[in-house]
């Protein structure tokens, strides 16, 4: 007799290796960065984020709303304008699409939806780091809170910082953590770290160039 777990199909189990190699697939042979590529690699850490538990929700939320935001320039009658980074901002700015001193005729803008999903990137690139170098006692919560106090925590309110860093404390410990992450033993998972954060810096550099030669990394 069949029983219900048989009959349903099994879910694949989430590697965040894969994600993680995704920004890799970014990056094209003259270094531009692929939009789909790059949208979908926040799509699989969101994942990640949520199965961390609804602690977690109000960031995914936002995090999801900027996704579609960019899926929505991608699926447009322009959306061939948005295969890179790069074709984006020349697109936007030559084209007056971008609300450079405050929210007003744009406010869902490529370029700054684009912006605060770079500033989260420098925040993985931190935390990262930090969970490659750690030892068995570090914590997460406090790796995660000084990578987002060293980035992101300045673009953000009072309230969201709160509730950020509050979110943080409900992080697992680093080996429940890695497990999560599904990438095996701890070596692998160091491995693992080694192999992708160059990638995911490249990444962050090259658009924080982008945005710095056109002026944009301050876009309200
Ligand atoms: C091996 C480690 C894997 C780590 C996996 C991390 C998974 C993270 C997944 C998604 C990250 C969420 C991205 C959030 C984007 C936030 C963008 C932002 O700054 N939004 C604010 C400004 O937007 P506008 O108002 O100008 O449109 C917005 O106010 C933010 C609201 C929500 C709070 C954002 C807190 C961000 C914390 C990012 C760290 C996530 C920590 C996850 C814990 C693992």
């Amino acid at each position: 007799m069949a029983d219900s777990d048989s009959d349903s199909v099994p879910e694949e189990k989430f590697s965040l290796k894969e994600v993680l190699i995704t920004f890799q697939s970014c990056l094209t042979d003259n270094q531009e960065i692929l939009t789909d590529s790059y949208v979908n690699g926040w799509r699989g850490l969101v994942r990640f984020m949520n199965s961390l538990g609804s602690i977690f929700s109000f960031i995914s939320k936002d995090a999801v709303n900027k996704i579609q935001i960019m899926v929505t320039h991608q699926n447009g009658e322009n959306g061939d304008k948005y295969e890179t980074l790069q074709s984006m901002v020349k697109y936007e700015l030559d084209n007056n699409l971008v609300d450079l001193q405050r929210r007003a005729e744009h406010p869902e803008s490529g370029c700054r939806t684009l912006l605060r999903l770079h500033r989260t990137l420098r925040w993985l690139e931190l935390f990262l780091e930090k969970l490659r170098t750690s030892t068995e006692d570090s914590k997460t919560s406090v790796m995660c809170t000084d990578a987002y106090n060293d980035s992101l925590a300045q673009y953000h309110a009072w309230i969201i910082r709160k509730a950020a860093t509050m979110a943080f404390c409900a992080l697992p410990g680093r080996a429940a953590f890695f497990q999560t992450m599904n990438v095996g033993s701890t070596e692998q998972v160091v491995a693992m770290l080694v192999e992708a954060i160059p990638f995911i810096s490249k990444v962050y550099e090259i658009t924080e160039e982008l945005y710095k030669q056109h002026n944009l990394l301050e876009l309200p």
